[in-house]
């Protein structure tokens, strides 16, 4: 029977769906006046006060996050033993729904899905809040594909599918990591775990672990047994493998997960616009492309970067031997000066080193380079900047523009392991479709780490695509990695 007026204030218009703790009208608040989505959250006969006071302290705490990608909570509300959750009202499917409805999603669409769960949950956990119950149920999806996660702190709240104070297990463990099956408490790892998890579901069209009659030897089951390949991951099959990394400490964060997702999607988007119209301007107002595409933008240097380009292999060639005769020797400067310098181990030097624009850095495939600051002779015409300059930085991104697409390892080696998370293979692909990529106007404000540049990247298919981009780079001392970029605005020609 439908309730007509919930907590003495919200007005019962219709059902608006029903899943396994029961239905969520939709309400009209006759105080504020708003929409609002309203579902109980349970009776809880068997739960100590402490318990209930506890999981409604968690459910609100998740109403102070006011993220676009978790369902806000309003209110939570008692009447008699009977708990209502008081939401924003967000018209959706969950996306066991969809699974259900539509069948397994592309890796592309599982992973722009994906990264707004990631989000939310990300900032999250910078808060301090676990989600304790990520699974596809709990993943809202409406229109265009905005997705938020709902239900925060209900698991506790409701017994569901935690266990009990009584030690009873109720609800499906299929989510569960392996750590929360032998019984530990739960933590931000194994939120990324369930969330890994959904979207194997999502690719798959089905858990991991399926569920099995009894839910104590499901839980024997994910404690003991590494869960098995998914087969339509594509490009998330890396993601889903280190979101559900066995060991918790060696698992992915929240924020690394998202980072990857995104780099997925962004990558869709991109094959999308290949094979049908480009990138438009407007992207920025879609979540999934605001930020990062892999650092692999197209290109096509100009006339003064060009005819840098052309000496990069010299110089490389001069100092690989300079590295192999070992330290303490001098480079030539293409000044024409000879330089006192002492090499600090053994590796190639980047591009940016070899067109000048970094001090050395330590040689090293590692894509966090070792600073090795004040050693570096310049071996380009134009004067190394000072280290951690603006200058410094802005050439570093320059740099690794200059030799894309053509030399893939030297970029890889420019990048920080955030941005490697998408995998060699990946990013090979990416620059493989480009013809020649230039970037102009870089630039970045001192004392920051973020350089924005403008990259033009020329696809084999002639499309020509401009993207305003920020880039974020770790390190110091000119031994930079790059680690995070964004798109502020694309066009394409
Ligand atoms: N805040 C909301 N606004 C609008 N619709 C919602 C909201 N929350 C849930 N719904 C819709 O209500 C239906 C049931 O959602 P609910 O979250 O209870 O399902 P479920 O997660 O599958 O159930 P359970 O997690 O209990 O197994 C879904 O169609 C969902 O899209």
């Amino acid at each position: 029977m439908s309730p007509e007026l919930i907590a003495g204030r919200y007005r019962v218009e219709r059902a608006v769906g029903r899943g396994g703790m029961g239905t969520v009208w939709l309400c009209q608040d006759e105080v504020l006046g708003r929409d609002v989505a309203v579902k109980n959250v349970g009776n809880l006969p068997d739960q100590t006060s402490t318990d209930v006071a506890r999981a409604m302290r968690e459910a609100r705490s998740s109403a102070a996050l006011n993220h676009p990608n978790v369902v806000s909570v309003f209110d939570v509300v008692e009447t008699g033993d009977e708990i209502w959750m008081v939401m924003e009202y967000f018209p959706s499917r969950t996306l066991s729904e969809i699974l259900r409805e539509d069948g397994p999603l592309s890796p592309e669409r599982a992973a722009r899905i994906g990264v707004q769960v990631a989000d939310g949950l990300a900032a999250a956990h910078a808060r301090g809040t676990i989600h304790r119950d990520v699974k596809p149920g709990n993943v809202l999806v409406g229109a265009g594909d905005q997705a938020k996660i709902s239900d925060f702190g209900i698991a506790r709240m409701a017994g569901d599918p935690q266990l009990t104070s009584t030690g009873l297990l109720t609800g499906t463990p299929s989510y569960f990591s392996p750590e929360l099956a032998r019984g530990a408490d739960p933590g931000p790892e194994s939120d990324v775990w369930a969330l890994g998890a959904t979207l194997y579901a999502a690719v798959e069209g089905a858990s991991p672990y399926p569920t099995q009659r009894n839910p104590i030897a499901l839980l024997q089951t994910i404690a003991s047994e590494p869960p098995p390949r998914p087969s339509n991951a594509g490009p998330l099959a890396e993601p889903i493998a280190r979101m559900m990394d066995r060991d918790p400490r060696s698992r992915w964060a929240m924020a690394d997960a998202a980072h990857a997702l995104r780099r997925v999607a962004e990558r869709g988007r991109e094959r999308t616009a290949a094979a049908t119209v480009p990138l438009a301007t407007d992207d920025a107002h879609d979540p999934t492309t605001t930020t990062s595409r892999p650092v692999a933008a197209p290109v096509a240097a100009p006339p003064e970067r060009r005819r840098r380009k052309g000496l990069l292999p010299w110089l490389l060639v001069a100092a690989a031997l300079l590295l192999v005769a070992g330290a303490g020797y001098a480079l030539l400067d293409l000044n024409g000066d000879a330089t006192a310098g002492q090499t600090q181990g053994t590796s190639t030097p980047t591009p940016s080193e070899t067109q000048g624009a970094s001090p050395k850095r330590s040689p090293s495939p590692s894509p966090t380079p070792t600073p090795s600051p004040e050693q570096t002779p310049s071996k380009t015409p134009k004067p190394a900047p000072a280290p951690d300059t603006a200058e410094a930085k802005a050439d570093f991104v320059d740099g690794y523009f200059d030799v894309m697409p053509e030399d893939t390892d030297t970029g890889w080696s420019m990048l920080a392991p955030s941005m490697q998370s998408v995998g060699k293979d990946e990013y090979e692909d990416f620059w493989g479709s480009i013809e020649s990529v230039e970037s102009s106007q870089t630039s970045a404000s001192s004392g920051s780490d973020t350089v924005s540049t403008v990259i033009t990247y020329t696809f084999d298919d002639g499309r020509v695509v401009t993207e305003q981009q920020e880039i974020d780079l770790q390190g110091s001392d000119g031994a930079y990695a790059i680690a995070d970029d964004r798109v502020i605005s694309s066009q394409t020609q």
